[in-house]
């Protein structure tokens, strides 16, 4: 369990902005930050770690204080027990893959997790390499079993698959949902991806100039109505083209394109570059524009 409340003046490119979130959510949870640039996503994250101090609120992990200012309790990062994941991966260049996890051990520490990480990420083949010579995705791959060799309760990610391509981006989402599961973690993943949030996240907190704007289940907090159906896939409007009474969409999902027929009253807020919901209703399919 998380429960944190976070105070703290922050300095943006237009002025000062108050940071006030509150977190509340279980053990075991896989949770988002979303919102737009200069929202407070990293820093709430790098708060959370114990990189940053708030000027005041407290963070309870898991029945354990890492901070209370009243209390004057603010445990160092190297006391509270995460494992971080960055966008740009952050490994030593000098060490082999092997050697960047070995290196993360505690002193007292069983070598075994080196081993039973490098199977769970399928990094056995790459074990001996340079991360210089890896791909991006690769990369992120021993960073993220790295970020995981002490047992850590809570994971933080931070945009981790933001530089990587479509296909990568999607086998390293699974990786981290089968590391989450089977470590019991409670992940905080950063993510400007609403097909990737509604994958990944059993919850979403949207932020907005350094508050809550909106937390619930992604679907809940992206579309405006709640949509059944058979099928529910995320994808990018790139077209609109109108045919004698009706309208065709074309979307993008992943790398399929996929033309909806719509009416015109299920266009007019509709604009190249939306992200929608295609879904089915009575065997048709219905779109709806994700408010973003
Ligand atoms: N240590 C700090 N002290 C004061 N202000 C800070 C500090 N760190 C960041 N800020 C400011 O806080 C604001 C929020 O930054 P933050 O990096 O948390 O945003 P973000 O939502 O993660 O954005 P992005 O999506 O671009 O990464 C920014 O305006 C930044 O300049």
């Amino acid at each position: 369990m998380i429960k944190a409340t976070i105070h703290k003046t922050l300095r943006s490119a237009t002025g000062k902005m108050n940071l006030a979130i509150e977190l509340d959510f279980k053990r075991g949870q896989f949770v988002t930050l979303y919102g737009p640039s200069g929202a407070g996503k990293t820093t709430t994250l790098r708060i959370i770690a114990g990189l940053l101090s708030p000027d005041k609120g407290s963070i309870e992990v898991n029945d354990c204080i890492w901070f209370d200012n009243e209390r004057k309790i603010n445990r160092v990062p190297q006391q509270r027990k995460i494992g971080y994941v960055f966008q740009d991966y952050a490994l030593f260049p000098h060490m082999t893959v092997r050697k960047n996890l070995e290196f993360a051990l505690d002193n007292k520490q069983d070598k075994a997790i080196v081993d039973e990480l490098i199977g769970i990420v399928e990094l056995e083949e790459l074990q001996d390499r340079k991360p210089e010579t890896l791909s991006g995705g690769q990369q992120q791959r021993v960073a993220l079993a790295r970020a995981l060799v002490r047992k850590p309760e809570v994971l933080l990610l931070d945009e981790p698959l933001s530089a990587l391509d479509i296909r990568m981006r999607s086998k390293l989402q699974d990786y981290i949902l089968k590391v989450h599961k089977k470590y019991h973690l409670t992940t905080i993943l950063v993510s400007h991806d609403i097909g990737e949030i509604i994958k990944m996240s059993d919850v979403v907190y949207k932020l907005q100039d350094g508050c809550v704007e909106k937390v619930g289940k992604p679907m809940t907090v992206f579309a405006s109505n709640q949509l059944s159906g058979k099928f529910q896939f995320v994808g990018e409007v790139i077209d609109i083209t109108k045919e004698d009474v009706i309208y065709i969409v074309t979307v993008l999902i992943g790398q399929n394109v996929v033309k909806v027929v719509a009416q015109e009253q299920e266009i007019v807020n509709l604009e190249i570059g939306d992200k929608v919901i295609v879904a089915s209703k009575a065997f048709n399919p219905v779109l709806q524009k994700i408010e973003a």
